[in-house]
């Protein structure tokens, strides 16, 4: 009886209802994780001119999935009263209470523990503990302090996101190299545009949930400037990968025109005030990095010179 006195309302009502593996599979952010996998994959095949070593591809891979879903099933928890409140996430399943703050944190723990021992035991130390920083920047730093914090949020919390192609590198190699900081500055750029763009159509819920999202707090027309101005600067960073020799013109063909692409979206979203243009530039900015990620990958294994 006491026990259940302590249970919150959300626990009472997910432990009357059988537990529903979907759930759990919907909290780890599953289509987040996929495309940060994707970053991480790319980063170990460039760090090594070889093939990656099989065990450490599947270990790697794996340490670090578990360990984003484990962040990304924090997240769950810790936003459960903004979420329910917003219409894009009001049916998550510790929102809606149909998994219990404590199984999630459960959840989250086996995860997070599973990850980081497999990148500790089949891995390397350094790969473990950066991983481990990524988590406690997105899952602490970003979703506990930051997003409610400041509108800069998602631009100093994007550096967890864009982390992957660096803890794929590490993976391989055991260090820290500068090509794989381009790599990472790649996704930390482009992380501000594919977000505002979102924030930009879903203004009014987090005006509604408190959340001070830049078109909140300095409205649209500016935030449609600076998803121009981070697109302008991929389209410079993008050619960095080429300028410093770490690849070659597939890549550098296949990134501009992707880069073009996206400064395009942001340029109509800017200047053309179509319906619906925000989401388009959103989903494109998914597809931008799938693809750019692709390419990188493609011209490694191709490396065409003038
Ligand atoms: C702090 C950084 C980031 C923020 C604030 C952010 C924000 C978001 C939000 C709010 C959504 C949900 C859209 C919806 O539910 O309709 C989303 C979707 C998505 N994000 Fe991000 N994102 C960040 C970084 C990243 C990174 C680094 C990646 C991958 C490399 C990524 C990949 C995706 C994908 C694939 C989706 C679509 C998910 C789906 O359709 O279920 N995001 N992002
Ligand atoms: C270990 C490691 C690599 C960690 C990275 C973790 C991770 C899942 C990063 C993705 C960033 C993301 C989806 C942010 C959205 O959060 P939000 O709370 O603003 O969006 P929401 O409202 O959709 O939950």
């Amino acid at each position: 009886m006491a026990k259940s006195a302590e249970l919150t309302e959300h626990d009472q009502e997910a432990a009357h209802a059988p537990l529903n593996w979907r759930h759990f599979y919907e909290m780890t952010k599953p289509k987040v994780v996929m495309l940060l996998l994707l970053t991480a994959l790319v980063g170990m095949c460039l760090a090594t001119p070889g093939l990656v070593p099989a065990d450490i591809l599947v270990a790697g891979l794996m340490g670090i999935g578990l360990l984003a879903s484990s962040a990304a099933v924090i997240n769950h928890v810790v936003d459960h009263k903004i979420d329910s409140i917003m219409a894009r996430t009001y049916n998550r399943p510790v929102a809606k209470g149909k998994v219990g703050v404590g199984q999630a944190l459960w959840f989250a723990l086996a995860l997070g523990v599973t990850g980081f021992a497999c990148l500790m035991l089949l891995v390397n130390t350094l790969t473990a503990w950066v991983t481990l920083a990524s988590l406690v920047g997105y899952a602490g730093v970003y979703t506990m302090f930051l997003k409610r914090a400041t509108p800069q949020n998602i631009v100093i919390g994007g550096l967890a996101g864009a982390a992957p192609p660096l803890l794929g590198w590490t993976a391989v190699t055991g260090d820290i190299h500068p090509h794989a900081l381009l790599l990472v500055l790649i996704v930390f750029t482009w992380t501000p545009p594919h977000f505002w763009a979102l924030a930009i159509h879903r203004k009014k819920e987090y005006a509604r949930a408190d959340i001070p999202m830049l078109p909140v707090t300095h409205g649209e027309a500016f935030t449609k400037t600076w998803v121009l101005g981070y697109t302008a600067l991929l389209m410079l960073v993008g050619f960095l990968p080429y300028l410093t020799g770490m690849s070659y013109l597939i890549y550098l063909v296949g990134s501009t025109l992707l880069n073009a692409g996206f400064v395009w979206y942001a340029w109509q979203l800017k200047f053309s005030d179509k319906p619906g243009w925000a989401m388009k530039t959103f989903r494109f900015s998914i597809v931008h990095l799938m693809v750019l990620f692709v390419v990188l990958l493609i011209d490694h294994y191709i490396p065409i010179t003038l």
